[in-house]
């Protein structure tokens, strides 16, 4: 068993009273990846803003560890170069330039009003290259495409080079070849001994991963190998078996039954 990088540890929550979560335990190791996948509203945006901090701790219950350490004992700076975070329908940034936003990922590292150091650029020019976005360095986020703007997002959160990356939706507007991308990305993260956690509603990339987990009504009903047939029949059982599982050259994919 790898150590575990980021553990969600009984975790609940609610909404206006409306539990959204129940119980959730789910350990995730370094060097792995693994997909959360499960139909619409069963809590995995829920779990992966949990596992983020970015629940108000009124409404949670339940603990996460990151890297052995409570996170909310975690000074916020050394948190924030630990946990990389890339989000759903993020505006906030729309003015700002792709490099500026790329940028911001490297803030974790700078000391308050120091400009960025040439380590600083030299990271987000190799990240804004690695997501195929450089080419647009000097435009603002809000001229972008939704796949552009994407990739830009997803430079911003490998340049805090962090020990865990968690993923809402990562390839949401991505072309296939940028998709393909993202997984070699994904690839090297974990090769280096990251922690990539990713949402996904592609399940033939989810399936790519390491390890998957998913959840249904709020609930983790499994969390195994995406190799295991314990996980390919949970797969199928949670979406009704409306898919189903098969190997194509070594690969496992989910696909859709028409009969
Ligand atoms: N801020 C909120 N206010 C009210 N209900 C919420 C809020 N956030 C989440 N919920 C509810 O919690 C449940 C889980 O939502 P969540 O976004 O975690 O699901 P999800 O599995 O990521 O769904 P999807 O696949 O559709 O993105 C849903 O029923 C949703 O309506």
């Amino acid at each position: 068993m790898p150590k575990i990088a980021i553990a969600a540890e009984n975790i609940g929550a609610q909404v206006h009273h409306k539990p959204i979560l129940h119980d959730v335990t789910a350990r995730f190791g370094a060097g792995r990846w693994t997909s959360i996948v499960g139909p619409n509203g069963a809590g995995k945006s829920s779990l992966l803003k949990a596992l983020c901090g970015l629940w108000p701790a009124q409404a949670l219950q339940g603990e996460v560890q990151l890297l052995g350490k409570p996170l909310q004992r975690w000074p916020r700076q050394e948190r924030a170069r630990a946990l990389s975070w890339l989000g759903q329908n993020e505006t906030a940034t729309d003015e700002l330039t792709s490099y500026d936003v790329a940028m911001l990922g490297r803030l974790p590292h700078q000391t308050w009003l120091a400009s960025p150091s040439d380590e600083d650029h030299a990271v987000v020019r190799q990240c804004l290259q690695a997501t195929q976005a450089w080419d647009w360095r000097h435009r603002p986020l809000a001229e972008l495409s939704g796949g552009e703007r994407q990739r830009v997002l997803l430079a911003r959160a490998l340049a805090v080079q962090a020990r865990v990356a968690l993923m809402d939706e990562p390839l949401a507007n991505l072309d296939p070849p940028h998709q393909t991308d993202w997984m070699l990305i994904v690839r090297q993260l974990v090769a280096q001994g990251t922690c990539v956690v990713s949402v996904l509603h592609e399940l033939s990339v989810a399936l790519q991963a390491d390890d998957m987990l998913i959840m249904q009504a709020g609930r983790a009903v499994h969390h195994g190998a995406c190799g295991d047939p314990v996980t390919h029949a949970a797969l199928e059982a949670v979406f009704e078996h409306r898919i189903r599982v098969r190997e194509l050259d070594g690969h496992w994919l989910a696909m859709p039954r028409l009969d």
